[in-house]
């Protein structure tokens, strides 16, 4: 496989509704599309992750524009390539930067893909035929409006409800849910909003029957979650502090966490997903896919990367319509009976809508050869 040109285009849609989290809110998503065009004219899809701000990890769009442009095209259009793994191999030498260095390996692996005549999931090693879908809701002004969103998306059928948590936002918040939905499959992510001083607030939550706590602790801690673990019933799930199948391997020997949140654009690529995920599998741990509020192309990776058999949890993989008033797919994706089908057609499986992504960009350059 050899790469002719590679169109990099930043595009911004508005959500629906903001997303709030213990470090801030989002209203527009602004990401990089990556459109990869081989020597035969085969078009793969990459969707960076990187926000427009650095809240989530240090990575932001325009840093990952540059790690394209100036870093990592290049090295993708050097030499040909077998396997989407080569990527993986040539762009370890550049420290971190992993959501930039995934928006092009994701695109490559659809082209692989789309090449072999297979679908994202089977070039994956995916078995299943559906996924579950589980939902993320963000901090709301009242805890009314939050038991009426975990009502509305029971009654549409999902499998599982994240909810952002903070201090001050914690016990009672969670105990409120508890006394409407006492049987309900829920969750708490802190984006490390908590400290070891808060251990007992932290001990409070065993009481509730939460499927796990994610990322309580520091964005880059392992050793803290670990003395944290030993203390709480609840299961640890790790997202920021996981970056690479070493970052795991040596969460799970520390007994830091009993859960990955898996994010193929944190790990830097679906290579290095599916790396964590056979360690994770090997020791039990099981994995989910988190989200990054990711349009079509995004949400299209994270279905194929799902179907993974020890993606035993249900993800942060809501439907097209929950953000967006139209998605950049065909078909957009719907969730049905808290169930996606995983698409067998070669590829993402999903029609790229050109029309759609026109009108979302607000920035296009194409890159050939030696880039620049
Ligand atoms: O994609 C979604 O539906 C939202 C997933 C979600 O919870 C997150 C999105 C973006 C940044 C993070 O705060 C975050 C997370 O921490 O998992
Ligand atoms: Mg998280």
């Amino acid at each position: 496989m050899k790469l002719d040109r590679v169109v990099l285009r930043h595009l911004q849609m508005k959500q629906k509704s903001p997303f709030s989290t213990s470090y801030g809110t989002f209203t527009t998503k602004d990401f990089i599309l990556v459109e990869a065009i081989d020597e035969d004219g085969i078009t793969g899809w990459g969707e960076g992750v990187a926000f427009h701000v650095p809240w989530y990890t240090e990575e932001t769009v325009k840093t990952s524009w540059h790690m394209l442009e100036d870093f990592l095209l290049p090295l993708a259009f050097n030499s040909p390539f077998e396997h989407p793994d080569e990527l993986n191999t040539r762009f370890s030498f550049i420290k971190k930067n992993n959501m930039a260095k995934a928006a092009i390996e994701g695109a490559v692996w659809d082209l692989y893909s789309k090449r072999k005549g297979i679908s994202l999931s089977q070039a994956l090693g995916g078995k299943k035929k559906s996924i579950e879908a589980g939902i993320a809701i963000g901090i709301q002004k009242t805890t009314d409006d939050l038991l009426r969103i975990i009502d509305k998306y029971a009654v549409e059928g999902y499998r599982r409800m994240k909810i952002k948590i903070k201090p001050g936002l914690d016990v009672e918040l969670i105990a409120a849910i508890r006394k409407q939905f006492p049987t309900i499959p829920l969750m708490a992510d802190a984006n490390s909003a908590y400290t070891l001083a808060d251990i007992d607030l932290l001990k409070e939550l065993d009481q509730y029957g939460l499927m796990m706590i994610e990322q309580p602790l520091g964005s880059d801690d392992i050793i803290d979650h670990a003395t944290l673990q030993a203390q709480i019933q609840t299961p640890i799930c790790l997202d920021e502090s996981i970056l690479s199948i070493e970052d795991t391997r040596k969460a799970i020997e520390l007994g830091s966490c009993k859960v990955i949140n898996v994010k193929i654009g944190r790990v830097g690529g679906l290579s290095e997903a599916i790396k964590i995920h056979d360690l994770c599998k090997e020791r039990e741990i099981p994995v989910w896919c988190g989200g990054m509020l990711e349009a079509g192309v995004g949400r299209a990776h994270n279905i194929a990367i799902t179907s993974l058999e020890n993606f035993t949890m249900p993800g942060d993989t809501a439907g097209s319509s929950h953000y967006w008033e139209r998605d950049i797919i065909d078909p957009e994706v719907e969730v049905k009976n808290g169930l996606i089908t995983v698409p067998e057609q070669p590829g993402i499986g999903y029609e790229v809508n050109r029309k759609m992504v026109d009108y979302y960009t607000v920035k296009a350059r194409t890159f050939r050869g030696a880039a620049k």
